[in-house]
């Protein structure tokens, strides 16, 4: 039995990974050796799943079959949709609406889970429908909530295209379709954070990959994890409503010991390299749109932190203004990240299934011990 007590597991290595590398002194990032700044720049969001789940850039020729089985596999069955029409008229929290339906998609998945355990060929079939199904299921439950039809998918568009096309009703603008392809592109992966963890665990005890990504729904929900977008641009608008400049904000909430969202991070010590990528989106889109404002409270803020405090920013920060500036209801920045995140969930259940070993650490016991037993009715 292990004697070191490592809270919230920091530190500990729990598998090898050739998906992604974090190093957190330089603030660098690739996946499979790729710099996270020339995938962002040059790459598709199709291309990034490729390379994630087959080890590789696709060429030409294996990009074009590769986007036309995730296109088809967009449209979701009515059974779902009228789930989720249920869950956005009781206004269920979006993530939670989402977790919800992608569980639900499992009834209806051609593969039979019950015969999937650790079976690659049949989770990365999965995988891809899930992923395409996602963005469906996100912008339906947004269209439905605002009492509008969900749109239906269409396969001529790319993952990002189609996805604002189905949230507005009409396709986005190059420019902005272009952005929202580079978010999900910088969100895809990032070694063995909470949620991928989660999708491990539920995977390593040969569940199948409706349970792994639904796991992985529910942890990257929380405001320590991918919740944070979300609260980083609830904390902006609290700020522009009050009467204190983004400094004297922030100098508030660190003197009375709350968290800023958006800054910290487990592995960086210095600014995530995907925040600078955002920073440069936000502050470009708040230009072409005369709308500087978010971008510059965000950078107040991060310069205040930088010298009060060492804390960076981190991918959450700078996505809020730039989702805020895309028109992007504020609570479906989780669930876009999800959409994303789920490429890395896949890509590590596949890798870790190659030689699964089930996933148990031990807590030391504090308790009370050798207690005499004392039946209900002399209690
Ligand atoms: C996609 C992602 O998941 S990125 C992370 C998204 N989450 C957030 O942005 C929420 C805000 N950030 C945080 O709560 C944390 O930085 C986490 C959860 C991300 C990382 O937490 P940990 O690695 O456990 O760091 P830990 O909680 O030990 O913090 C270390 C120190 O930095 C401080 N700190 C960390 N983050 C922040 C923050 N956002 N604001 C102010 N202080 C902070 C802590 O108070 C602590 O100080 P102390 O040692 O004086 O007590
Ligand atoms: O790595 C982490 O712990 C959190 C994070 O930044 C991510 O999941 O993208």
């Amino acid at each position: 039995m292990p004697d070191e007590l490592r809270k919230g597991l920091e530190g500990v290595l729990v598998a090898e990974s050739s998906l992604s590398d974090i190093d957190g002194e330089e603030g660098r990032l690739v996946y499979r050796g790729y710099a996270i700044e020339d995938l962002a720049r040059n790459t598709s969001f199709e291309e990034v799943l490729y390379l994630l789940w087959e080890g590789h850039l696709p060429t030409e020729s294996e990009l074009e079959p590769f986007e036309e089985q995730m296109a088809e596999e967009r449209a979701v069955r009515e059974e779902v949709l009228s789930t989720v029409r249920e869950l956005a008229a009781a206004e269920e929290n979006p993530m939670a609406a989402l977790r919800t339906a992608v569980s639900m998609l499992s009834a209806y998945d051609p593969d039979d889970s019950t015969g999937e355990a650790g079976d690659g060929e049949i989770a990365q079939r999965k995988g891809r429908r899930i992923t395409a199904k996602m963005p469906t299921i996100v912008a339906a439950y947004k269209r439905l909530r605002d009492g509008e039809e969900p749109v239906a998918p269409r396969t001529d568009l790319s993952h990002a295209e189609n996805f604002l096309y189905m949230l507005n009703g009409e396709e986005p603008a190059q420019t902005l379709a272009d952005v929202f392809d580079m978010a999900l592109v910088v969100h895809a992966d990032h070694g063995i954070n909470a949620s991928t963890f989660a999708a491990m665990v539920t995977a390593s005890t040969l569940s199948d990959l409706h349970s792994s990504v639904t796991s992985a729904i529910g942890a990257l929900k929380g405001g320590l994890h991918g919740g944070a977008n979300q609260n980083v641009m609830q904390m902006l608008l609290e700020l522009d409503e009050s009467d204190l400049t983004a400094v004297e904000w922030a100098r508030e909430a660190v003197e009375s010991g709350d968290r800023i969202p958006g800054f910290g991070h487990r592995v960086y010590d210095v600014k995530d390299p995907r925040a600078r990528i955002l920073s440069a989106k936000s502050k470009a889109l708040g230009k072409a749109a005369d709308e500087l404002k978010w971008y510059s409270y965000s950078r107040a803020i991060e310069e205040f932190m930088a010298k009060e405090t060492g804390i960076a920013p981190n991918v959450d920060f700078y996505s809020a203004s730039m989702y805020y500036e895309m028109g992007i209801p504020i609570d479906l920045y989780t669930p876009i990240f999800a959409m994303s995140r789920v490429g890395g969930w896949v890509a590590h259940v596949l890798e870790y299934q190659e030689e699964n070993r089930l996933i148990r650490p031990r807590a030391r016991y504090v308790g009370p011990e050798d207690r005499e037993f004392v039946r209900i009715e002399q209690r």
